[in-house]
């Protein structure tokens, strides 16, 4: 990666003065341009006398966030910083990480996504359309930042286990990409989200005078993919080098589009392999915890989508790279969707199924499958609230000492079951994560720790690790080293509280050595652009931006 963007900006012919700096989120500082800067940049009378420090003006953020009523104004009341201040806004995010990733990701981000076209403030991002087929690349031309180096992109098809929301999808990506720069350091200017609206199949959207999407049925088919093609062509002549993040796609296109363009772009998806390398992190975790081995586990979905299936895949190659032959692997993966058991012979098993369709005869319901199967960990991504009910729970802690109880689906009021109800079931036994936090739990005086398996663990890292090395394709291999890195920074004392993952404080470091990992396996298979350095840690560290305000004289 080139040097960040400059630190200074010191009055040039580019760099805007008075009330126009005050307006640019990337430049603007509040309250805390010095005596001296609003002399040089013409801002005298156009703030109060008071100085505050960068500090000061979190703790007013801070203030004012936690006298939000509800989840929703807090929201907008971060996309309101995010609009007026950036740099402000990644310092809140990262110093307060906890309190603030529920909010601007999941859980609230659903909300927001939801009523996006009733709380909409200001854009955010690229709206491109089908309005515009045939000239993306002039509208990504309108993009007013030349060095993008990650493009985050929904079609608001599934957003999370939401569904098809359309234009709303936008806050998803949004959300993504303040993550990219609170837990990786990727510099704010350097991302891009972007919605590409080919209409929504919602029909409470269609029908809300309010929505601000185009109010047709998706498009589909040869006139869906000539679009999606022509989006990347015009990213990739503005931004040749772009990584590009596949966010929330429906499952018609997510496999799809993937298998089109992973070989041919930077590009990953980040529900299929994102979510797998979790997910496979925290069996690695688990097995830390509980002495076990990887190749022992049997594990039952609870869904088969994009999610499912990139999990199973992943868990497939780390299996074999243990040394299990691919069909035995395959073999310690089952899955179920919404017709049941996912069985060979069965009607309407998707290419993406059909590799985990074993012989067995057809069984309707989870439960019923628990019993036949005997699984030692059960993951949910189904997007279906409640699944994993009391039956369930009972069934996989009488099966199991430390039943593996992974409920990933968002946001959490689609969670498969709560944190208390996996403590609760099992009594006090599960090793339980959720896609969304979930808090504390004390069971008969003792204190559980749920971890939180969302690919927010991954992603951030891989994609600086990406960046950092100007790789130009993301491998598989990549993934499984993510997830046994991650897995690796879980530590004695984290296992102690029953957590799988590192706690969340400590995602900038865990994101710098996913980032080792994922660059060292580019350098290694000669994907890098750029050179491997002596010290590829100092170096990946050096390139993580920090928020502080920049010195204008
Ligand atoms: N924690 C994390 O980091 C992540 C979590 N997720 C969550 O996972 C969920 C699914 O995402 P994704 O896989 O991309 O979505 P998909 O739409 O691709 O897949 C959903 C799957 O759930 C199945 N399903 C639907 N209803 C039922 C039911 N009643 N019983 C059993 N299975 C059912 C579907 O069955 P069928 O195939 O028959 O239609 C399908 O296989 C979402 O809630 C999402 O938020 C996703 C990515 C990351
Ligand atoms: C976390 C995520 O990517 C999802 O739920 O879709
Ligand atoms: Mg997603």
């Amino acid at each position: 990666m080139a040097d960040q963007p400059e630190n200074t900006c010191a009055p040039r012919p580019s760099c805007p003065v008075g009330y126009e700096i005050l307006q640019d989120p990337l430049r603007n500082k509040g309250i805390s341009f010095t005596e001296k800067e609003q002399k040089v940049l013409k801002l005298e009378g156009l703030l109060p006398p008071g100085f505050n420090s960068m500090e000061q003006q979190v703790t007013r953020m801070m203030e004012n966030f936690r006298k939000k009523s509800s989840d929703l104004e807090k929201y907008n009341f971060m996309m309101a910083l995010l609009e007026r201040d950036r740099t402000l806004f990644d310092r809140v995010v990262l110093d307060y990480l906890e309190e603030i990733m529920p909010i601007i990701y999941t859980p609230t981000v659903g909300r927001a996504s939801q009523e996006y076209s009733h709380i909409f403030q200001r854009p955010q991002g690229l709206f491109l359309s089908e309005k515009y087929r045939g000239r993306l690349s002039e509208v990504i031309g309108n993009w007013p930042i030349d060095d993008v180096r990650i493009v985050c992109v929904t079609d608001g098809e599934r957003i999370l286990g939401l569904g098809d929301l359309g234009v709303s999808g936008m806050a998803i990506p949004v959300g993504k990409l303040s993550l990219y720069v609170a837990c990786a350091g990727i510099h704010p200017s350097h991302c891009l989200p972007i919605v590409i609206d080919v209409g929504t199949n919602n029909v409470s959207l269609l029908n809300d005078p309010l929505y601000l999407g185009l109010k047709h049925e998706r498009i589909r088919g040869e006139a869906y993919d000539a679009l999606i093609d022509e989006f990347v062509e015009a990213v990739r002549e503005r931004y040749p080098d772009a990584l590009i993040h596949f966010e929330d796609f429906g499952n018609l296109n997510a496999f799809r589009l993937l298998k089109k363009y992973r070989d041919r772009i930077c590009t990953f998806n980040d529900d299929i392999q994102g979510t797998a390398a979790v997910a496979l992190a925290g069996l690695y975790g688990a097995m830390k915890m509980t002495g076990g081995t990887l190749t022992a586990q049997k594990i039952l979905f609870l869904g088969a989508g994009g999610a499912g299936i990139g999990i199973g895949e992943l868990i497939v190659s780390a299996m074999v790279r243990e040394g299990m032959a691919e069909s035995e692997a395959r073999k310690r993966c089952w899955f179920t969707d919404s017709r049941g058991l996912v069985v060979r012979g069965r009607e309407r098993v998707s290419d993406a199924k059909r590799p985990f369709a074993h012989e067995h005869e057809p069984v309707p319901d989870f439960l019923t499958a628990i019993r036949r199967l005997q699984p030692t960990a059960i993951i949910g991504v189904s997007g279906q609230a409640g699944r994993f009910g009391k039956d369930v729970l009972r069934a996989m802690a009488d099966l199991n000492d430390r039943p593996l109880i992974f409920a990933l689906s968002n946001p959490t009021s689609k969670s498969e079951c709560t944190a208390e109800e996996a403590y609760t079931w099992t009594d006090g036994r599960a090793i339980f994560s959720s896609g969304s936090p979930f808090g504390l739990v004390t069971l008969e005086g003792q204190i559980f720790a749920p971890g939180q398996g969302n690919n927010a663990y991954i992603f951030p890292g891989v994609g600086l690790g990406i960046v950092t090395s100007e790789a130009r394709r993301i491998t598989d291999e990549m993934f499984l080293a993510a997830a046994r890195t991650l897995a690796d920074q879980v530590s004695p004392a984290d296992f102690d509280q029953g957590r799988i993952y590192p706690p969340l404080k400590a995602i900038r470091a865990v994101s710098a050595q996913i980032a080792v990992a994922v660059a060292e396996i580019a350098w290694a298979s000669g994907l890098a652009r750029h050179p491997r350095p002596e010290d590829p840690e100092g170096y990946i560290k050096k390139q993580m931006y920090v928020p502080e305000y920049q010195r204008y004289v």
